[in-house]
């Protein structure tokens, strides 16, 4: 059987994507009032500010920096193609500046800087680069789920021969990984090694205080209530990371017993019915940073963690979420916050909290030999139902960098 890492993979050509961009005919000089391309067209106009370039295009008025569109010159001298970095030297850009001229014509806008040089914009490029054009882009195309969208959906598991030994296998295991945050794969044989050869393909495995692979059973080896038989609540884990762990790979080995069923809860499903419900408290839990913290002293494992940041992630610019922070085991005692905000920050933590445990939400599964569970730990919650007899699940936790770059080789928006 011949296998691919996610290295390897990579090496074998990179995607080009080219862009048709509509025309526009050539345009008048400049001034203080809008300029057209042609009389006829209000699609493309612009007009010059003192520090600032307000242009419209496609419907969306966009206004740029001067320094900034200095900064982001894409001539030889500026900007090396080869290796899609940067040559000018940003810091050296007249804060003052601005173009002596600009013209438009049907692809491109050239602006002339005060001592000649010459830069030149895709309009296609601008538009998509732009804060505005930004700010309408989703990042992360996602399903947010309860039991019944996740269920309705029949997202099939992929089979590990597949998954293994086909782009397109890969493919579709990614795009349902990065839709619901959940995905399974099947045929796995149950071994430490084969899960290891899955998480290989994707990504590169976050080696972590518990290790690289990991073992666990109900035999309290480490000091977390995880190594016993005990029911686990909903949880994002290694919340006192300061950057948690992005994917859990859970597979489980052996279970000779009752319950232990595995119960996964999508967050920002639960998130999303916060900010509609009670803007104010979805506002909260964006702002209080909290700790978390792992402190352990079993055996011969002497370890201290601590993690900082508030329980839900947004993107500033799009209010877009991408990582949730929720483990009311590890979440360390809250001193960053006044009496009268922590209020707030409890009946908010609620809001969220009775969410999450709507059992409309919540999806259970019992993990099988043979069956590996990859979870998107910025994303959906976890837990376990109590269990009986001898239960053994291996797994490893994997650079979320790692999955989104083997996604976007693969041609996914991630
Ligand atoms: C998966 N594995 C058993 C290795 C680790 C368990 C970590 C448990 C910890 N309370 C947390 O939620 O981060
Ligand atoms: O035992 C399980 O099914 C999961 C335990 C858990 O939450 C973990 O290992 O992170
Ligand atoms: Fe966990």
């Amino acid at each position: 059987m011949h296998r691919y890492s996610a290295q390897c993979l990579l090496r074998r050509g990179i995607r080009s994507r080219t862009q048709r961009e509509p025309c526009y005919r050539k345009i008048l000089p400049a001034a203080t009032r809008w300029h057209y391309t042609a009389q006829e067209s209000l699609k493309c106009a612009w007009q010059l500010h003192n520090d600032h370039l307000e242009f419209r295009y496609a419907d969306t008025l966009m206004r740029f920096d001067y320094v900034w569109l200095r900064d982001h010159c894409r001539s030889a001298s500026c900007y090396n193609t080869k290796t899609n970095q940067r040559s000018l030297d940003t810091a050296s850009v007249d804060l003052n500046i601005k173009p002596k001229t600009v013209r438009v014509d049907e692809t491109t806008l050239f602006l002339t800087w005060p001592d000649g040089h010459v830069t030149r914009y895709g309009l296609a490029w601008l538009m998509k680069n732009s804060y505005e054009g930004q700010k309408q882009q989703i990042m992360h195309p996602r399903v947010l789920w309860n039991a019944d969208i996740y269920q309705q959906a029949h997202v099939p598991s992929v089979d590990c021969q597949s998954f293994l030994e086909t782009n397109d296998g890969l493919k579709e295991f990614l795009q349902n990984f990065l839709l619901y945050g959940i995905a399974f794969v099947e045929n796995v044989p149950p071994t430490k090694e084969d899960t290891e050869i899955l998480a290989e393909r994707i990504s590169l495995i976050r080696e972590t205080i518990y290790g690289r692979m990991w073992y666990f059973t109900s035999d309290f080896s480490r000091g977390d209530t995880a190594y016993t038989k005990l029911a686990l609540d909903r949880h994002t884990d290694t919340t006192y990371f300061q950057e948690p762990c992005g994917i859990q790979v859970l597979h489980c080995l052996k279970h000779e017993g009752t319950g232990g069923r595995t119960l996964l809860v999508d967050g920002f499903y639960a998130a999303e019915q916060v900010l509609r419900q009670a803007p104010e408290d979805f506002k909260l839990l964006c702002k209080v940073p909290l700790k978390h913290e792992y402190i352990e002293n079993v055996g011969g494992c002497h370890n201290h963690m601590i993690g900082i940041g508030p329980v839900l992630n947004i993107y500033p610019w799009n209010n877009e979420l991408y990582l949730i922070r929720y483990n009311n085991y590890d979440r360390a005692v809250i001193n960053t916050v006044p009496y009268d905000v922590v209020h707030s920050w409890y009946a908010a933590h609620r809001t969220l909290t009775t969410e999450l445990r709507r059992p409309a939400n919540e999806l259970w599964v019992k993990l099988k030999p043979g069956k590996a569970l990859f979870v998107d730990n910025w994303r959906v919650l976890h837990g376990r139902e109590s269990f009986t007899g001898y239960r053994q699940l291996c797994g490893c936790y994997l650079t979320r960098d790692d999955v989104l770059n083997t996604a976007r080789f693969l041609g996914l928006q991630a």
